[in-house]
């Protein structure tokens, strides 16, 4: 992956932020979005997405490591739990479920690790998945195999962008909408 030199602007809520476009395959490019560190867009997309939370959900999950400040914020704002799908076992994880995905970003497959002493918080719960970006949907792929595996019921899709072909994704709560570029 590497930086093409171009930018793309994005807009969440009342905050403005300039994307750079990075390479991932001949002709793709992507504008990254990383919430990391960055807690008014951390903020301003959770207090979006609390106010579309679906009434009845039980839980939220959310894959490492982008979305996690994500998770957090929505958990505040929203008052449920959250639970964490990592991408690598840690020793002190047992009884994980586990699933693999490609994401867009990677471009290779990584697995999805259900930790087993998150079970209980979503076995035969309604669950809302929160990723930051769902762009090829492997993620969420990976996201929702565990969730069956977990005998856990998936009553919504959140992100703060989708990206790809506009119109996709018609089911996720999304913010905003990300384009794949062409190379310049
Ligand atoms: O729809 P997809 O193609 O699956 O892409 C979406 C995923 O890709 C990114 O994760 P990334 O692989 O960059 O991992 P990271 O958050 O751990 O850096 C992003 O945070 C999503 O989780
Ligand atoms: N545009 C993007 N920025 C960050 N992570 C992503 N994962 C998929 N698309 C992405």
């Amino acid at each position: 992956m590497s930086y093409d030199g171009r930018i793309h602007t994005v807009r969440i809520g009342e905050v403005t932020r300039h994307l750079p476009l990075f390479r991932v395959a001949p002709n793709v490019n992507i504008a990254i979005f990383n919430m990391l560190g960055d807690t008014e867009v951390v903020e301003t997309a959770a207090r979006s997405l609390a106010a579309r939370m679906p009434a009845g959900a039980d839980v939220l999950v959310v894959p490492e490591v982008k979305a996690v400040p994500l998770g957090h914020a929505l958990s505040v704002h929203s008052g449920l739990p959250y639970v964490v799908v990592r991408k690598i076992k840690k020793p002190y994880m047992a009884n994980c479920l586990e699933a693999e995905v490609t994401t867009i970003t990677t471009g290779v497959p990584q697995r999805l690790y259900l930790d087993g002493k998150d079970l209980p918080l979503v076995q035969g719960k309604r669950v809302v998945l929160v990723d930051d970006v769902v762009s090829t949907g492997s993620t969420l792929g990976g996201l929702r195999a565990l969730m069956e595996q977990a005998k856990a019921t998936v009553v919504a899709e959140m992100a703060v962008f989708t990206e790809g072909n506009d119109g996709d994704w018609p089911h996720i709560i999304a913010l905003g909408h990300l384009p794949i570029f062409t190379d310049a």
